[in-house]
């Protein structure tokens, strides 16, 4: 550096003449070994593939380099069988068990395959990853970046969590995406800037999650807008040779690489299977009872839906049982829930309850445990979750719980995709049952009795819904004593909406259903599903109950009316459309939705409604009769003037005046001439965004091309004065050398003195403050990159390299 600082000026010519010399030589040698790398992926024999080690494999320095510091060394099957092929252009569907290595099967050739196609910055988008999950997305994008520390290549997630706008700035100049198809699907159509035109790599983990009727339609709209000539890479533990799969998405004759057919199970033989029959109300006994003989292991527990996880931990958390408990969930928000993966990752001891959002791809490590507290949809979901443990030639264990009534027709579904179960007993001796703990705490915390009615509802509900019917018989469980369990003082009365009892409520009469509104909160009395019709024995404890839910009446009413009626659509969670949570004062609501639409009839009827009224319903009411009162606000409810146009001679008319009902009839049936009108105006938007398109890309091509014109015209001036080669060639001599290392050589080597103007190629997820990090890095001797701690460090790393 003492050299550097007392160098001659930067393009002094008694220094850079032999200096450029010295670089025509080294970007033909980069060239030459360019050609010869081309040359052995070529020579690959894929019949004859002895390819065991990465060092084998024809792959470029700054692969190899990035794979030996992330300790690779040698190929899993699926990789000795999918690389090679990738290598060589193939399309590929591959299959594979869980924990068995797709990932850098994948990654591998998508760094390699754009290496060797020389992609810079300037080609834009070469590879997209699409990851049905949000957290398997970050997973992905973590192994590409340890992988891909060497190479020059920009790299982005896409997920969501961020605001559009922010996501558009970065994306134009991204070489690899890893995405989710909504987000991706809607940058496609909305953002301008973003090109795929020159896309040569679609990867699809877990690819028969993402063609799945869930992410359809989002896949159908981005292939649609994706370059036909390209290499698409399908992989999954559970892949299918769906034909109508394949030619959705233009496979061209794909290279079938499976570990599975060989093998007489798909699942890892690490892993020790079991399954215990517990009827539904005893579950969370034996579940708690299981956690507390296990406190220092590591556990994930799987449920249906994301309302029973947050009742399982809550519940639990009261309890203590001595274990750091955490819970997942596609509801909760982006930044916990990498906060969560990331402690689960990091503990030792802890137990996670999760919805299947973790179900695939996450490499959660050393999980001891994995129990499946409700049954899975079908077996190829229950070979994924248990393949959260025995990753990788590790050991582990997994757990199913079976109803009574599901156990014949779930184990005949694993023996039929050959996963062996074996069947264990629960140690009654050890069982310890919590239903009055739970009782007394739901209780005293009406909040924890809420969230208790709300994951019963959600359980039947996931029930009801399931396609299997050999499987799941809703008729067939006890859901009065699997409410008790929970802690409920009653099960909280379900309607499915388009099920008998929608249609019997709807047709009793108005008597009835009154008299039953007066019993309290829905959620207090009456049965649900089969047991419906029962009438229930109130008792002073019930009553006692609903007392407690006087109290809490505002709040809870309207959070279940609320819940009930606006849940979104996150595609994620199964148990995010509108539940079917009966609360008869509801009906008071719907009377107040008529007194609206009677408008002037509204104040009289409100006030009667005040004489019966016993609910807090009123405030509503008294809030509207306020707003009535007041003439000033009542200018708001008054109708607007109107906008008229004036013909020449002074006539006024509606902006869109109607033609003459006779007239518009003579020009045909109204359905034609709707869709004719239809037709015509989707036409001409079609062409005007077309001609948008066009425009808007000839005038990026135009920008790229003068910005490569501008390009190499400074590297050849670099050249002239001794300044430093293009980036992508593989480097020679200290090859996987850190970058900056490699900068400071050169330039001392050159002894060009340090020119704070003169760009510095960036690295890989390099921010503004990496320069800083990379020399505490150094000082402090540490050689592995620095792990990002939550989204924004990641998403911050990525976006770093625009420059
Ligand atoms: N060649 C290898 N050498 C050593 N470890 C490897 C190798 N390939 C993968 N692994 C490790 O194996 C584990 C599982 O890999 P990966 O997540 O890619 O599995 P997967 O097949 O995608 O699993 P799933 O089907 O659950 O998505 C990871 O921890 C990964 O680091």
């Amino acid at each position: 550096m003492a050299v550097l600082a007392a160098g001659p000026k930067r393009g002094s010519k008694l220094i850079s003449k032999p200096k450029s010399e010295a670089h025509t030589l080294k970007r033909k040698r980069d060239e030459e070994g360019l050609d010869a790398l081309n040359q052995r992926v070529r020579d690959i024999n894929v019949k004859d593939n002895d390819y065991g080690t990465f060092a084998s494999l024809p792959l470029s320095q700054p692969t190899a380099s990035g794979l030996e510091a992330s300790h690779f060394k040698a190929l899993t099957d699926i990789q000795k069988q999918a690389v090679p092929h990738a290598l060589k252009g193939s399309d590929i569907l591959g299959a594979a068990k869980t924990g068995s290595g797709k990932t850098l099967a994948f990654l591998v050739p998508v760094l390699e395959n754009l290496y060797r196609k020389k992609w810079t910055e300037l080609d834009g988008l070469g590879a997209l990853v699409l990851s049905p999950t949000r957290e398997l997305a970050i997973q992905i994008f973590e192994v590409l970046r340890k992988i891909g520390r060497y190479h020059n290549f920009s790299a982005g997630l896409v997920i969501g969590g961020k605001s559009l706008q922010e996501e558009r700035e970065r994306l134009g100049r991204m070489n690899i995406l890893v995405c989710t198809p909504g987000r991706m699907l809607q940058h496609m159509d909305q953002t301008a800037a973003f090109e795929i035109d020159n896309l040569q790599m679609l990867v699809l983990d877990e690819a028969d999650r993402i063609m799945d009727m869930g992410f359809q339609k989002d896949v159908d709209a981005i292939v649609e807008h994706l370059p036909r000539e390209r290499q698409t890479l399908l992989f999954s533990a559970t892949q299918t040779k769906k034909v109508s799969d394949l030619a959705r998405l233009s496979l061209r004759d794909p290279e079938y690489v499976s570990v599975h057919e060989a093998a007489t199970s798909a699942t890892p033989s690490t892993l020790q299977q079991n399954y215990v029959v517990t009827p539904l109300p005893e579950k969370l006994d034996t579940l708690w009872s299981f956690i507390r003989s296990n406190l220092k292991s590591k556990i994930l527990v799987f449920l249906s839906s994301g309302k029973q996880v947050r009742f399982v931990y809550e519940a639990f958390r009261h309890m203590q049982p001595g274990i750091p408990l955490l819970h997942l969930h596609g509801r909760q928000k982006q930044t916990a829930r990498l906060d969560i993966t990331n402690k689960f990752s990091a503990s030792k001891n802890s137990c996670l309850f999760a919805t299947d959002v973790v179900a695939r791809g996450l490499d959660f490590p050393a999980v001891d445990w994995v129990i499946q507290l409700d049954c899975p949809e079908d077996a190829d979901t229950y070979i994924h979750r248990v393949g959260r443990t025995a990753r990788y030639e590790r050991d582990g264990r997994a757990v199913l719980f079976l109803e009574p009534s599901e156990e014949e027709g779930m184990i005949k579904r694993l023996e039929q995709k050959k996963v062996t179960v074996e069947k264990i007993n629960v140690r009654q001796k050890k069982q310890q049952s919590i239903k009055n703990q739970l009782q007394n705490m739901c209780f005293k915390d009406p909040e924890l009795k809420y969230v208790g009615q709300k994951a019963f509802v959600s359980y039947v509900r996931s029930i009801h819904i399931q396609k299997d019917k050999e499987v799941f018989k809703l008729n067939e469980l006890p859901l009065e004593e699997f409410s008790a369990s929970l802690g409920l003082p009653g099960a909280p009365k379900i309607k499915f909406l388009k099920g008998d009892n929608a249609k019997n409520l709807k047709n009793a009469p108005r008597q009835a259903v009154s008299s039953s509104e007066d019993e309290g909160d829905g959620a207090a009395a009456s049965g649900s599903g089969s047991t419906a019709k029962k009438t229930i024995t109130r008792t002073k404890y019930d009553r006692m109950f609903e007392r407690t839910n006087q109290d809490i009446l505002t709040d809870h009413y309207s959070k279940l009316v609320n819940d009930d009626q606006g849940q979104s659509s996150d595609v994620n969670n199964a148990d995010e459309g509108q539940d079917f949570l009966t609360v008869k004062r509801r009906l008071s609501d719907a009377s107040s939705v008529d007194s609206e639409a009677e408008g002037k009839l509204l104040l009289p009827k409100l006030d009667s409604r005040k004489m019966v009224g016993k609910t807090p319903i009123n405030v509503e009411s008294k809030r509207k009769e306020k707003l009535l009162k007041s003439k000033k606000k009542l200018l708001k409810l008054k109708e607007k003037g109107q906008k008229l146009v004036f013909d020449e001679e002074g006539n006024p008319h509606q902006i869109y005046e109607l033609e003459n009902e006779d007239q518009f009839k003579q020009r045909g049936a109204v359905d034609v001439q709707k869709a004719k009108f239809l037709e015509g105006e989707q036409a001409r938007l079609q062409a005007a965004d077309l001609a948008d398109k066009q425009a808007a890309k000839a005038k990026r091509k135009e920008k790229r091309e003068k910005r490569k014109a501008r390009e190499v015209e400074e590297a050849a001036d670099d050249d002239d004065a001794g300044g430093r080669q293009a980036v992508l060639a593989p480097f020679e001599g200290d090859i996987g050398e850190d970058l900056d290392a490699l900068d400071d050589r050169d330039e001392s080597e050159v002894g060009v003195s340090a020119d704070p103007v003169k760009k510095r190629p960036r690295k890989w997820f390099e921010d503004d403050s990496d320069g800083e990090r990379t020399s505490q890095r150094r000082r402090k001797g540490e050689d592995d990159i620095q792990e990002p701690e939550t989204l924004e460090d990641l998403e911050a790393m990525a976006s770093g390299l625009l420059r």
